[in-house]
């Protein structure tokens, strides 16, 4: 099975934490574009969505799905997104597609968050895939020698720009053996939006898709 079947086959599965005529959570990426396509096709039909990104707010909106402002909608009791690495604590690196700053937002706001992944995202200890950092973008050469004295190495992820206008740095080699600890190091450094580290709020619920069907992982 290739990684896009897990990636479908997990989306498929979210589908059983979507109630009618709610208000939910979607965040952003290839795994998160199956749900959309899903949710569309064949999920209960939903109120309104919440999005993450302008790529999911016209992904969903292609399909007639409206999407509302958090500010409107108030807290959410579903949220569905995909991540970049999960660990068996549900702590999550987020942030490969860039949306990190608004995926925290949603997160923090949702009483459940069911996350979406193939098989090779669940990793034993976070830190393989470079950790994102949006910044400011008058802060990032100062943000980048910080990330240094860390021990990262930071590379600025150059023509791209987040939805809230800011840039990312993605940061290699950092040793991960804290999670909560360098999240919190990493958003107090001036100049940060956001770390892609999801450890104080990660996920309550991880779908891995993969060759033996979809493996459920709650939080403990
Ligand atoms: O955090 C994200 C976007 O900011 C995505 O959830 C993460 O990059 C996973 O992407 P994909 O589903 O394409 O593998």
């Amino acid at each position: 099975m290739s990684a896009d079947a897990g990636k479908r086959e997990a989306a498929r599965s979210a589908l059983q934490f979507v109630e009618e005529g709610s208000i939910i959570g979607v965040g952003t990426g290839s795994t998160v574009n199956h749900f959309i396509d899903l949710l569309a096709s064949e999920g209960p039909r939903i109120k309104a969505a919440v999005s993450s990104s302008e790529a999911s707010t016209e992904r969903l909106e292609g399909h007639g799905i409206e999407v509302m402002e958090l500010n409107a909608s108030g807290d959410l009791d579903l949220y569905v997104d995909g991540a970049d690495e999960s660990n068996r604590l549900l702590q999550l690196i987020k942030g490969g597609g860039g949306a990190l700053t608004r995926e925290k937002i949603i997160a923090g706001a949702s009483r459940r968050f069911v996350c979406i992944a193939d098989r090779s995202k669940l990793v034993r200890a976070l830190g393989e895939f470079p950790l994102p950092v949006e910044v400011i973008p008058m802060a990032r050469s100062f943000v980048a020698r910080q990330l240094k004295e860390l021990g990262g190495i930071p590379n600025w992820r150059e023509n791209f720009i987040t939805d809230n206008g800011n840039q990312i740095i993605d940061v290699s080699g950092l040793t991960i053996a804290e999670p909560i600890k360098l999240e919190d190091t990493i958003n107090a450094i001036p100049g940060v939006v956001t770390v892609g580290l999801f450890a104080r709020r990660g996920a309550d619920v991880l779908l891995l898709g993969g060759e033996d069907g979809v493996e459920r992982i709650d939080r403990r």
